[in-house]
Protein backbone atom coordinates (compact mmCIF):
# COMPACT_ATOMS: atom_id res chain seq x y z
CA UNK A 1 0.00 0.00 0.00
CA UNK A 2 1.42 3.22 -1.02
CA UNK A 3 1.61 6.23 1.72
CA UNK A 4 -0.86 8.40 -0.23
CA UNK A 5 -3.30 5.98 0.33
CA UNK A 6 -3.07 5.92 3.95
CA UNK A 7 -2.58 10.14 4.94
CA UNK A 8 -4.63 12.42 3.02
CA UNK A 9 -3.01 15.82 2.40
CA UNK A 10 -4.81 17.35 5.18
CA UNK A 11 -3.57 14.40 7.81
CA UNK A 12 0.25 14.78 5.97
CA UNK A 13 0.30 18.71 7.02
CA UNK A 14 -1.14 17.79 10.27
CA UNK A 15 1.78 15.60 10.78
CA UNK A 16 4.38 18.00 9.55
CA UNK A 17 2.86 21.44 11.48
CA UNK A 18 2.94 19.40 14.89
CA UNK A 19 6.56 18.99 14.41
CA UNK A 20 7.12 22.62 14.63
CA UNK A 21 7.21 23.22 18.10
CA UNK A 22 9.63 20.25 18.60
CA UNK A 23 11.53 21.43 16.04
CA UNK A 24 11.85 24.86 18.21
CA UNK A 25 12.34 23.21 21.09
CA UNK A 26 15.33 20.83 20.49
CA UNK A 27 17.04 23.31 17.88
CA UNK A 28 20.94 22.90 18.72
CA UNK A 29 20.51 19.96 21.55
CA UNK A 30 22.24 16.71 20.69
CA UNK A 31 20.40 13.35 20.95
CA UNK A 32 22.76 9.90 21.28
CA UNK A 33 21.10 7.19 19.11
CA UNK A 34 21.92 3.53 20.24
CA UNK A 35 21.72 2.03 16.50
CA UNK A 36 21.32 -1.97 17.59
CA UNK A 37 23.04 -5.03 15.42
CA UNK A 38 19.06 -6.14 15.83
CA UNK A 39 18.06 -3.04 14.45
CA UNK A 40 20.00 -2.92 11.56
CA UNK A 41 19.17 -5.72 9.52
CA UNK A 42 16.87 -5.05 6.88
CA UNK A 43 18.32 -2.71 4.42
CA UNK A 44 14.96 -0.54 3.62
CA UNK A 45 15.20 0.21 7.50
CA UNK A 46 18.53 0.92 7.62
CA UNK A 47 17.78 3.13 5.13
CA UNK A 48 15.08 4.72 6.73
CA UNK A 49 17.13 5.16 9.87
CA UNK A 50 19.61 7.29 7.97
CA UNK A 51 17.18 9.27 6.53
CA UNK A 52 15.72 10.23 9.94
CA UNK A 53 19.26 11.13 10.86
CA UNK A 54 19.95 13.45 8.28
CA UNK A 55 16.41 15.04 8.98
CA UNK A 56 17.21 15.14 12.38
CA UNK A 57 20.92 17.47 11.46
CA UNK A 58 18.96 19.52 8.88
CA UNK A 59 16.48 20.80 11.15
CA UNK A 60 19.10 21.73 13.89
CA UNK A 61 19.53 19.08 16.07
CA UNK A 62 22.45 17.48 16.79
CA UNK A 63 22.68 13.37 16.23
CA UNK A 64 25.27 11.14 17.51
CA UNK A 65 25.15 7.55 16.61
CA UNK A 66 27.12 5.13 18.72
CA UNK A 67 26.04 1.27 16.77
CA UNK A 68 26.22 -2.05 18.34
CA UNK A 69 26.99 -5.18 15.96
CA UNK A 70 26.36 -8.04 18.15
CA UNK A 71 24.51 -10.28 15.79
CA UNK A 72 27.06 -9.12 13.15
CA UNK A 73 30.13 -10.13 15.34
CA UNK A 74 28.21 -13.25 15.93
CA UNK A 75 28.15 -14.31 11.92
CA UNK A 76 32.01 -13.53 11.43
CA UNK A 77 32.83 -15.32 14.73
CA UNK A 78 30.93 -18.63 13.37
CA UNK A 79 32.91 -17.96 10.37
CA UNK A 80 35.73 -18.94 12.36
CA UNK A 81 34.18 -21.73 13.64
CA UNK A 82 33.35 -19.97 17.28
CA UNK A 83 30.44 -19.14 19.15
CA UNK A 84 29.68 -15.72 21.35
CA UNK A 85 29.33 -16.62 24.93
CA UNK A 86 27.19 -13.81 27.07
CA UNK A 87 27.32 -13.12 30.97
CA UNK A 88 24.76 -10.70 31.85
CA UNK A 89 24.44 -9.66 28.53
CA UNK A 90 28.04 -8.93 28.12
CA UNK A 91 30.19 -11.12 25.08
CA UNK A 92 33.45 -12.80 26.87
CA UNK A 93 36.05 -11.52 24.83
CA UNK A 94 39.41 -13.23 23.74
CA UNK A 95 41.96 -12.23 22.25
CA UNK A 96 40.94 -13.26 19.10
CA UNK A 97 37.62 -12.36 19.78
CA UNK A 98 38.38 -8.86 20.11
CA UNK A 99 40.35 -9.08 16.67
CA UNK A 100 37.17 -9.97 15.68
CA UNK A 101 35.14 -7.52 16.73
CA UNK A 102 37.30 -4.75 16.31
CA UNK A 103 37.18 -5.88 12.49
CA UNK A 104 33.35 -6.44 12.55
CA UNK A 105 32.23 -2.82 14.52
CA UNK A 106 34.88 -0.78 12.77
CA UNK A 107 34.47 -2.11 9.38
CA UNK A 108 31.83 -3.21 7.85
CA UNK A 109 28.94 -2.38 10.44
CA UNK A 110 30.33 1.65 10.80
CA UNK A 111 31.08 1.73 7.10
CA UNK A 112 27.47 0.76 6.18
CA UNK A 113 26.20 3.05 8.36
CA UNK A 114 28.26 6.03 7.17
CA UNK A 115 27.79 5.43 3.52
CA UNK A 116 23.64 5.50 3.97
CA UNK A 117 23.92 8.74 6.02
CA UNK A 118 26.26 9.94 3.46
CA UNK A 119 23.85 8.63 0.55
CA UNK A 120 20.45 10.33 2.57
CA UNK A 121 22.89 13.39 2.43
CA UNK A 122 24.73 13.78 5.54
CA UNK A 123 27.82 13.91 6.37
CA UNK A 124 29.07 11.18 8.44
CA UNK A 125 32.43 10.65 10.24
CA UNK A 126 32.99 7.24 11.79
CA UNK A 127 34.76 7.03 14.55
CA UNK A 128 36.04 4.32 17.47
CA UNK A 129 36.95 5.12 21.27
CA UNK A 130 40.42 5.31 20.09
CA UNK A 131 40.14 8.78 18.20
CA UNK A 132 40.76 11.66 19.72
CA UNK A 133 41.39 9.84 23.36
CA UNK A 134 37.49 9.38 23.30
CA UNK A 135 37.06 6.49 25.58
CA UNK A 136 39.21 5.09 27.56
CA UNK A 137 38.48 1.65 29.66
CA UNK A 138 40.32 -1.37 31.65
CA UNK A 139 39.10 -4.66 32.19
CA UNK A 140 35.73 -5.05 33.92
CA UNK A 141 35.94 -8.28 35.18
CA UNK A 142 38.77 -10.54 34.50
CA UNK A 143 36.79 -13.65 33.51
CA UNK A 144 35.24 -11.59 30.75
CA UNK A 145 38.72 -11.05 29.08
CA UNK A 146 39.06 -7.34 26.82
CA UNK A 147 35.32 -6.71 28.28
CA UNK A 148 35.89 -2.75 29.03
CA UNK A 149 35.07 -0.84 31.86
CA UNK A 150 34.80 3.28 30.83
CA UNK A 151 37.48 5.14 33.06
CA UNK A 152 37.23 8.44 31.16
CA UNK A 153 34.78 9.70 28.10
CA UNK A 154 37.15 12.92 26.46
CA UNK A 155 33.82 14.31 23.89
CA UNK A 156 36.08 16.98 22.58
CA UNK A 157 36.42 15.58 19.08
CA UNK A 158 32.42 14.26 18.94
CA UNK A 159 32.13 18.29 19.76
CA UNK A 160 34.48 19.23 17.20
CA UNK A 161 32.64 17.34 14.28
CA UNK A 162 29.28 18.43 15.33
CA UNK A 163 30.29 22.03 14.95
CA UNK A 164 31.37 21.58 11.59
CA UNK A 165 28.25 19.83 10.76
CA UNK A 166 28.95 16.38 11.03
CA UNK A 167 27.33 13.48 12.25
CA UNK A 168 29.47 11.13 14.79
CA UNK A 169 29.37 7.27 13.94
CA UNK A 170 30.51 5.58 16.56
CA UNK A 171 31.95 1.73 17.62
CA UNK A 172 32.03 0.67 21.09
CA UNK A 173 35.67 -0.01 21.57
CA UNK A 174 38.05 1.73 24.11
CA UNK A 175 41.49 1.46 24.73
CA UNK A 176 43.90 1.26 28.06
CA UNK A 177 46.81 2.16 29.52
CA UNK A 178 49.01 0.05 27.40
CA UNK A 179 47.18 1.22 24.20
CA UNK A 180 45.14 -2.56 24.48
CA UNK A 181 41.60 -2.43 23.34
CA UNK A 182 38.34 -3.17 24.95
CA UNK A 183 35.31 -4.37 23.38
CA UNK A 184 32.31 -2.28 25.33
CA UNK A 185 28.40 -2.67 25.80
CA UNK A 186 27.18 -0.49 22.77
CA UNK A 187 24.37 0.61 25.36
CA UNK A 188 27.00 1.37 27.97
CA UNK A 189 28.77 3.39 25.34
CA UNK A 190 25.60 5.40 24.41
CA UNK A 191 25.03 6.21 27.75
CA UNK A 192 28.01 7.47 28.99
CA UNK A 193 28.11 9.67 26.00
CA UNK A 194 24.75 10.65 26.67
CA UNK A 195 25.50 12.08 30.37
CA UNK A 196 28.75 13.68 28.86
CA UNK A 197 27.40 15.51 26.25
CA UNK A 198 24.63 16.18 28.35
CA UNK A 199 22.06 15.42 25.81
CA UNK A 200 18.02 16.16 25.59
CA UNK A 201 17.82 12.38 24.68
CA UNK A 202 19.29 9.21 24.85
CA UNK A 203 17.13 6.63 22.39
CA UNK A 204 17.78 2.97 22.02
CA UNK A 205 16.80 1.05 19.18
CA UNK A 206 16.43 -2.28 19.51
CA UNK A 207 14.56 -5.29 17.75
CA UNK A 208 11.47 -5.66 20.84
CA UNK A 209 9.07 -3.34 21.23
CA UNK A 210 10.15 -1.56 24.48
CA UNK A 211 10.49 -3.29 27.92
CA UNK A 212 8.39 -6.00 27.95
CA UNK A 213 6.70 -7.64 31.40
CA UNK A 214 6.34 -10.88 31.96
CA UNK A 215 3.35 -11.71 30.12
CA UNK A 216 4.85 -10.00 26.89
CA UNK A 217 2.90 -6.90 27.39
CA UNK A 218 4.89 -3.34 26.06
CA UNK A 219 5.40 -1.37 29.58
CA UNK A 220 5.45 2.30 28.26
CA UNK A 221 6.85 4.25 31.05
CA UNK A 222 9.76 2.34 33.81
CA UNK A 223 10.19 4.04 37.19
CA UNK A 224 13.57 2.96 39.07
CA UNK A 225 11.34 0.85 41.83
CA UNK A 226 9.71 -1.00 38.83
CA UNK A 227 13.23 -2.07 37.29
CA UNK A 228 14.68 -2.80 40.05
CA UNK A 229 11.40 -5.20 40.72
CA UNK A 230 11.86 -6.40 36.77
CA UNK A 231 15.04 -7.32 37.36
CA UNK A 232 15.18 -9.15 40.86
CA UNK A 233 12.45 -11.80 39.39
CA UNK A 234 14.30 -12.10 36.20
CA UNK A 235 11.65 -10.07 33.75
CA UNK A 236 14.86 -8.30 32.38
CA UNK A 237 17.71 -10.51 31.41
CA UNK A 238 20.21 -10.83 28.86
CA UNK A 239 21.16 -7.97 26.43
CA UNK A 240 18.32 -5.89 28.10
CA UNK A 241 20.69 -5.69 31.15
CA UNK A 242 23.02 -3.39 30.33
CA UNK A 243 20.85 -1.55 28.21
CA UNK A 244 18.30 -0.94 31.52
CA UNK A 245 21.53 -0.12 33.73
CA UNK A 246 22.86 2.35 30.87
CA UNK A 247 19.52 3.96 30.51
CA UNK A 248 18.95 4.10 34.42
CA UNK A 249 22.73 6.05 34.46
CA UNK A 250 21.88 8.57 32.08
CA UNK A 251 18.08 9.30 33.55
CA UNK A 252 19.83 9.63 36.77
CA UNK A 253 22.94 12.55 35.49
CA UNK A 254 20.57 14.54 33.87
CA UNK A 255 19.88 13.49 30.28
CA UNK A 256 15.83 14.88 29.83
CA UNK A 257 14.38 11.86 28.18
CA UNK A 258 15.87 7.97 27.91
CA UNK A 259 13.62 5.81 25.54
CA UNK A 260 13.82 1.76 24.48
CA UNK A 261 12.23 2.04 20.73
CA UNK A 262 11.46 -0.70 18.38
CA UNK A 263 14.20 -0.26 15.38
CA UNK A 264 12.19 -2.46 13.44
CA UNK A 265 9.33 0.09 12.88
CA UNK A 266 9.92 3.17 10.20
CA UNK A 267 11.02 6.25 11.02
CA UNK A 268 10.05 5.41 14.56
CA UNK A 269 12.58 7.44 16.05
CA UNK A 270 11.59 10.47 14.11
CA UNK A 271 8.35 9.77 15.30
CA UNK A 272 9.40 9.68 18.95
CA UNK A 273 11.05 13.15 18.64
CA UNK A 274 9.04 15.54 16.84
CA UNK A 275 5.60 14.29 17.44
CA UNK A 276 3.46 14.28 20.56
CA UNK A 277 3.59 10.34 20.23
CA UNK A 278 5.02 8.19 22.74
CA UNK A 279 6.81 4.94 21.22
CA UNK A 280 8.85 2.07 23.43
CA UNK A 281 9.39 2.59 26.81
CA UNK A 282 10.34 5.93 28.81
CA UNK A 283 12.49 5.34 31.93
CA UNK A 284 11.93 7.94 34.48
CA UNK A 285 14.63 9.05 36.74
CA UNK A 286 12.77 8.95 40.03
N1 LIG B 1 11.98 -7.61 29.69
C1 LIG B 1 12.46 -7.59 28.45
N2 LIG B 1 11.84 -6.88 27.49
C2 LIG B 1 12.31 -6.87 26.22
N3 LIG B 1 13.43 -7.52 25.81
C3 LIG B 1 14.12 -8.25 26.73
C4 LIG B 1 13.67 -8.31 28.09
N4 LIG B 1 14.53 -9.09 28.77
C5 LIG B 1 15.45 -9.50 27.89
N5 LIG B 1 15.23 -9.01 26.67
C6 LIG B 1 16.08 -9.28 25.50
O1 LIG B 1 16.90 -8.15 25.22
C7 LIG B 1 17.10 -8.07 23.81
C8 LIG B 1 17.57 -6.68 23.43
O2 LIG B 1 18.91 -6.52 23.80
P1 LIG B 1 20.09 -6.79 22.72
O3 LIG B 1 19.97 -8.17 22.16
O4 LIG B 1 21.36 -6.40 23.35
O5 LIG B 1 19.64 -5.81 21.58
P2 LIG B 1 20.46 -4.78 20.70
O6 LIG B 1 21.42 -5.57 19.90
O7 LIG B 1 19.39 -4.16 19.87
O8 LIG B 1 21.09 -3.82 21.65
C9 LIG B 1 15.75 -8.48 23.25
O9 LIG B 1 15.85 -8.94 21.93
C10 LIG B 1 15.30 -9.58 24.22
O10 LIG B 1 15.71 -10.82 23.76
C1 LIG C 1 30.93 -6.37 25.75
C2 LIG C 1 29.92 -6.59 24.66
O1 LIG C 1 28.99 -7.36 24.84
N1 LIG C 1 30.11 -5.92 23.53
C3 LIG C 1 29.23 -6.03 22.39
C4 LIG C 1 29.49 -4.86 21.45
C5 LIG C 1 28.48 -4.75 20.35
C6 LIG C 1 27.09 -4.45 20.87
O2 LIG C 1 26.87 -3.97 21.97
O3 LIG C 1 26.12 -4.73 19.95
P1 LIG C 1 24.52 -4.73 20.14
O4 LIG C 1 24.15 -3.35 20.57
O5 LIG C 1 24.04 -5.04 18.77
O6 LIG C 1 24.16 -5.75 21.17
C7 LIG C 1 29.43 -7.38 21.65
O7 LIG C 1 30.55 -7.86 21.59
O8 LIG C 1 28.45 -7.89 21.11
Amino acid sequence: MSSSSVFSSQNKAAILAQALPYIRQFHGKTMVIKYGGNAMTEPALQRAFAEDVVLLKLVGINPVVVHGGGPQIETALKRLGKKGEFVQGMRVTDAETMEVVEWVLAGEVQQDIVGLINQAGGKAVGLTGRDGGMIRAKTLNPELGQVGDITAIDPSVVKALQDDQFIPVISPIGFGEANESYNINADVVAARLAMVLQAEKLLMLSNIPGVLDKQGQLLTELTMKRIDELTADGTISGGMIPKIAGAVDAARSGVNAVHIIDGRVPHAMLLEILTGDAYGTMIRSH
